[in-house]
């Protein structure tokens, strides 16, 4: 982690899902809802955030207003320097070039008649990446995801949903960012292939200095991998901290609920060959 401040600093953010339609006779109008009120927090360079909290909570709400997907009704979200709440157009889509994101299902991101190769280049070449086009490019973005080159010509239905979590990783990659959001992005795949997504985001972390705001409502998989965790509950956060001191010594009842869940959070990561720092130090 870098001494040199956060790079990214998110304040206040709040989200409000308004209820339109049509209001029934004898009926209330439906009560807008706040799906993320006033959430801030900070990301420092190479670390990994965790964003846990059942379904509901607002996780996915929180990174799709400061990917800048939807629009945030108040709050700030500063990346260099920048507030992207204020940004349009041009700079805005500028800015995204250092902020990307993968989601759950890599298979309706993915365009089912373009390869592999075309889809990691096209990526490069939408946030104007020089060298794009050479063959090296896509060779070393699949190498960085450990897929073999001759994956290249490969389109996406001839690939595993792991296989194909790899490459929308390769195509979030491509822009160089210096932060990546994965929103749910292993909670489709099966235990073993999660365990590889998880020890690859931690590799690509080790090895770029890349941020990433992990979103998983599974707190094993945020035990193995993140520096931090956030708990959402009802739209705001209700703990955070050191991954390992919230999941040991969890202070909020909610916390401590979604545990319950768990019983041994570190155990289950054993079962699954996870080796992050917290997993194993009992
Ligand atoms: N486009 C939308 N319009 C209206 N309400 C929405 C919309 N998207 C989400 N919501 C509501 O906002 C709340 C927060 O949803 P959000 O998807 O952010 O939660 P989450 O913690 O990511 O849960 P999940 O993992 O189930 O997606 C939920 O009550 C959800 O029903």
């Amino acid at each position: 982690m870098s001494d040199s401040g956060p790079v990214l600093s998110v304040s206040g953010l709040t989200k409000i899902y308004r209820r339109r339609g049509l209001r029934l006779p004898g009926q209330p109008r439906p009560a807008d809802l706040v799906a993320v009120d006033s959430v801030s927090f900070d990301l420092a360079a190479g670390e990994i955030i965790g964003i846990a909290g059942e379904s509901g909570s607002g996780k996915s709400t929180v990174v799709k207003c400061v990917a800048r997907l939807i629009a945030a009704d108040e709050g700030e979200v500063v990346l260099g320097g920048v507030n992207l709440m204020s940004l349009k157009g041009s700079e805005l889509r500028a800015a995204r070039k250092s902020l990307q994101v993968v989601f759950q299902d890599p298979y309706s991101s993915l365009n089912p008649r373009l390869q592999i190769g075309a889809a990691i280049r096209e990526a490069g070449l939408a946030h104007g990446i020089d060298g794009a086009r050479e063959p090296r490019f896509v060779n070393d973005l699949l190498d960085r995801v450990r897929l073999p080159s001759s994956y290249a010509a490969r389109v996406p239905r001839d690939l595993s949903g792991g296989q194909r979590q790899r490459v929308a990783i390769a195509r979030a990659l491509a822009p160089n960012p210096q932060i990546v959001i994965a929103d749910e992005a292993v909670s489709a795949l099966d235990v073993s292939v999660q365990t590889e997504i998880v020890n690859l985001f931690l590799d690509l972390r080790d090895q770029t200095g890349v941020s990433i705001i992990f979103v998983s409502h599974q707190l094993p998989v945020l035990s193995a991998l993140a520096d931090r965790l956030i708990v959402m509950k009802s739209g705001r956060i209700v703990e955070s901290g050191e991954t390992k001191k919230v999941l040991r010594a969890p202070e909020d009842d909610y916390t401590r609920a979604l545990l319950a869940a768990y019983p041994d959070p570190h155990k289950a990561l054993r079962r699954r060959g996870l080796s992050a720092e917290g997993a194993n130090d009992e």
